[in-house]
């Protein structure tokens, strides 16, 4: 099976048929059917193809007459694999064009574009590139979604944009001795604490993944965990917990976890993690929203279901998959699940709400309306989690931006605030 072919269903997958790349990961039979090399290859180009969908559609756009016919998903996608190829990764032309154009004659759906995609990825490997780069930053996002960072981040609105078009690095959260793994792992320890691997390579091969030491985790998504403080021998419970990263963490500070999660795919995934970082959790399937416990707890942290925009860096995908509507929605269930978990909580304990999106309704929006509805905010104060102060905002909260750390490579998009009830 042609890597080619598998990249160029993999982007139907996503994007005609609305699927979230992991899944279409899974899925898609051309792609599984790819072995080493190959499947990286096809992983590769399908990310790059997404992380840079809206420019390399700008040029191709530049040299079609009119746009292929909407039913030409295979003769689209390929075309669109192969000007990524040159404008993105930098292949050479003969090998980008002409391996294209060999994979479209390869298939039945996409055989009768194969003299439009020689001629037109021609004019893209000759005159693609300088257009390419003149495109101004948001060119790589849906205008919706760009339009709404310009009017929330202002002028750090195109530096956002322009973090999300580097492949980043992988961090993972360490046990302890974070600068022992660092040296492990040639990589660094970032400001917060994390373990920030230059190269990411086949994570299961690194030293200590097998034994447990350590589990990816961004460095942005580290730090709503450690709002709670010291939680050892106190019982937490970590509502909307899978895959778990949040769970780990506290686990392995020696707090007792109650972890919550409403998909027992994801709560399988919570369950190896747990086996393999050795680390033990209470895991319960139910919906937080109606979830009710024996006794009351010491702490909540609730990383709510949410638009996930602080994360396109990794998942470009999901630019393209959320809608404008999603963005309200997702707030009012988030309302809810703050709502809910006010039941599960100690006299004067607190609640550490989080979200890994960048649109102020999910976090900022939440956390107003929490306000209005009993609780009170816990300023957040420096040295609160040594490294993260520049994330503090003047109203006590945490928001971390892909753009922020520019230097060493960015982080994911995050929003944390710590709340009391009245
Ligand atoms: C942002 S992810 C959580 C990531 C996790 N905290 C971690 O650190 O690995 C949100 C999770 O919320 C779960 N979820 C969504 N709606 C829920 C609900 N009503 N009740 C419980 N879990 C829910 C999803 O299954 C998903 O696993």
């Amino acid at each position: 099976m042609n890597a080619r072919v598998a990249a160029a269903e993999l982007l139907i997958a996503v994007m005609d048929r609305g699927r979230a790349l992991e899944d279409a990961l899974e899925e898609t039979a051309s792609f599984n059917a790819l072995e080493g090399r190959d499947r990286a290859f096809a992983r590769a180009l399908v990310t790059a193809g997404l992380r840079r969908l809206g420019s390399v559609n700008t040029v191709l756009s530049r040299f079609l007459e009119r746009p292929l016919p909407d039913t030409a998903y295979h003769g689209r996608a390929l075309l669109h694999i192969g000007a990524t190829q040159l404008l993105v990764l930098g292949t050479p032309a003969h090998a980008a064009v002409g391996e294209t154009v060999e994979a479209a004659n390869s298939l039945r759906e996409a055989r009768g574009f194969a003299k439009l995609m020689n001629a037109v990825l021609r004019r893209v490997s000759r005159d693609g590139p300088e257009i390419f780069a003149s495109l101004p930053p948001g060119s790589d996002l849906p205008p919706w979604l760009y339009t709404r960072w310009r009017a929330a981040y202002g002028e750090s609105a195109p530096r956002i944009a322009q973090a999300l078009l580097q492949e980043p690095p992988l961090d993972v959260s360490v046990k302890d001795d974070a600068s022992g793994w660092a040296e492990r792992l040639f990589g660094t320890v970032t400001p917060t604490g994390s373990v920030r691997l230059a190269s990411p390579a086949p994570i299961d091969t690194l030293p200590g993944f097998g034994d447990g030491a350590w589990w990816v985790q961004d460095a942005a998504a580290a730090l709503p965990a450690r709002l709670l403080g010291d939680m050892r021998g106190k019982r937490v419970l970590d509502l909307c917990a899978a895959p778990g990263g949040k769970t780990l963490q506290l686990a392995a500070t020696g707090a007792r976890v109650t972890a919550v999660d409403k998909s027992d795919a994801r709560l399988n995934r919570l369950r190896e993690n747990l086996a393999r970082t050795k680390l033990s959790a209470e895991v319960i399937a139910a919906d937080a929203l109606e979830y009710r416990a024996r006794e009351p707890f010491d702490a909540v942290l609730l990383d709510a279901p949410c638009t996930s925009t602080g994360t396109l860096r990794r998942h470009p995908d999901v630019a393209w998959l959320r809608r404008p509507t999603d963005v309200r929605s997702l707030a009012e269930l988030q309302s809810k699940l703050v709502a809910a978990a006010a039941a599960l909580l100690k006299p004067g304990a607190s609640l550490v709400y989080a979200v890994c999106s960048l649109e102020p309704e999910e976090g900022e929006g939440v956390v107003a309306d929490a306000l209005k509805h009993g609780w009170k905010r816990e300023t957040i104060r420096a040295g609160d989690v040594p490294g993260a102060d520049e994330f503090i905002t003047a109203a006590g909260d945490l928001r971390t931006l892909p753009a922020h750390w520019p230097e060493i490579g960015g982080l994911d998009g995050f929003y944390a605030a710590r709340l009391v009830r009245n």
